[in-house]
């Protein structure tokens, strides 16, 4: 036996831990892992002082095409997500246009990633009052599971679902055998607040900081988990940015609630204080909050009490992120690249262990969205990977997503990406010259195999 590929020398990032172990690639797959392999091989990697992380598997991505690619689409997008070390994601119904609510739009959507995405990529459906009817169509089609909002989404297309819509989309889809991913902030406080903000003539960033305080997110995943306990839904709480919305999530799970939690990078990095000298780099929803609830996300992390860890990368064109109203400007970070980077950092300041890192990028997600083959470096899965120099410090300048304003430029970082690998195949490589990506578009459509 002739190997395509084999990786010599490195460390593998595995479930149980790292482990010094060479590993054989055919056909796109793992093959073989061992501490010695001497199979042949068409091509061999010198990995001696690097780590080989599972590729990252980000759930929580709006690539925005078609329709808004001018945003942010398939071909950027996926390459400051292979610079950041993923090969899977999972992009959500909106901001894409039309946004993904029935068959048609599926279509449109299947056939740009097919066309322009340099990964593998599975599709979110929406679950909005307009599309309750075409849910069992979403299913067939191969959606990974069905977002609502349950405030507004920031577009008129995309219109929250209400109590009734939520708990009749949940029934759904679990008769379905897919997850529901709730945006869980309560449109009755978001909306009065904003409203109370706005009318007092308050408009800066403070403002729009206090109308979204942690209740809104806590009384919204409260009621997510009373639909899910009541109906079995999976529930997916995507973007938790408080503790206490985790501590809600972990409950539920112990008394039987079929739930796992989902926080972002964002949350785990910037502050409150961040945002306001920032600004609206920094916009999102919902909010950035103060030091204290940040450090309790690292510490849940730490618990196991998040499931995963996804990068709700939304960009906006600048002239949607400029003005003197920070209510009116465009909600959403440009995070694709930098997920693995925030946690190593993690790993490094707050002793986050790398297997965990691992699985709150790849296994989890993998694994909850039935993303067979995807997640874990073990024998028989797809060969995805991220090579890293773990203890190379660096300053995140070159960003490749499609515009260059991003709150993590600059930013130090330690634990650089050299080279990611999809299907045993180069996607980006990194070098004292810079980056390269390969020219081939190869993503394929990821769907669920149901065991989620
Ligand atoms: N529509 C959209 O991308 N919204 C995202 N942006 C953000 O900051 N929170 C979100 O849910
Ligand atoms: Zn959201
Ligand atoms: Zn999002």
């Amino acid at each position: 036996m002739t190997l395509d590929l084999l990786l010599r020398g490195g460390t593998l990032v595995t479930p149980a831990g790292p482990l010094r172990a060479d590993l054989g690639v055919e056909g796109g797959q793992i093959v073989t892992l061992a501490l010695e392999i001497y199979a042949p091989a068409h091509q061999e990697i010198d990995a001696a002082g690097l780590h080989i992380f599972p590729g990252v598997v980000d759930a929580h991505v709006h690539l925005n095409e078609p329709g808004r690619t001018h945003w942010e689409g398939f071909d950027t997008g996926t390459r400051a997500l292979a610079a950041g070390g993923a090969t899977s994601l999972l992009d959500m119904p909106l901001n894409s246009s039309p946004p993904v609510l029935n068959r048609a739009a599926f279509e449109a959507k299947r056939a740009a990633g097919q066309a322009h995405s340099r990964l593998d990529f599975g599709l979110w459906g929406g679950l909005t009052p307009l599309n309750l009817d075409d849910l069992d169509e979403l299913a067939a089609c191969g959606v990974v599971g069905f977002k609502a909002f349950m405030s507004h989404s920031g577009l008129d297309e995309f219109p929250a679902a209400d109590d009734a819509t939520l708990y009749a989309g949940m029934q759904a889809a679990r008769r379905l055998g897919r997850v529901v991913a709730t945006h869980a902030e309560s449109d009755a406080f978001t909306r009065s607040l904003t409203q109370a903000a706005r009318q007092a003539g308050g408009q800066g960033v403070r403002d729009y900081l206090a109308s979204r305080p942690p209740i809104t997110e806590a009384e919204a995943v409260s009621r997510a988990l009373l639909y899910a306990e009541d109906t079995g839904a999976a529930l997916h709480l995507v973007h938790l940015s408080t503790a206490r919305a985790v501590v809600l999530a972990a409950e539920a799970r112990a008394r039987g609630v079929d739930v796992t939690a989902e926080t972002c990078p964002h949350y785990l990095h910037f502050t409150a204080e961040d945002a306001e000298r920032a600004g609206p780099l920094l916009k999102c929803a919902p909010p950035l909050r103060d030091a204290a609830t940040r450090e309790a996300l690292w510490t849940a992390l730490k618990a196991g009490q998040l499931d995963t860890v996804g990068s709700d990368h939304s960009p906006a064109p600048p002239e949607l992120k400029t003005g003197d109203d920070f209510f009116a400007l465009w909600g959403g970070i440009s995070g694709a690249q930098s997920t693995l980077n925030v946690l190593l950092n993690g790993h490094w300041a707050r002793g986050v262990p790398l297997e965990l890192i691992a699985a709150v990028t790849a296994l989890n997600p993998a694994r909850r969205f039935g993303l067979r083959g995807k997640g874990a470096l073990t024998v028989g899965a797809d060969a995805d990977f991220a090579l890293v120099q773990l203890d190379e410090a660096f300053a995140l300048t070159e960003l490749h997503d499609r515009h260059q304003a991003n709150p993590y430029r600059g930013e130090p970082f330690r634990g650089r990406v050299h080279a990611t690998y999809l299907r045993g195949q180069p996607v980006y490589r990194w070098t004292a010259g810079g980056a390269h990506f390969d020219g081939e578009v190869r993503g394929r459509l990821l769907t669920p195999t149901g065991d989620v």
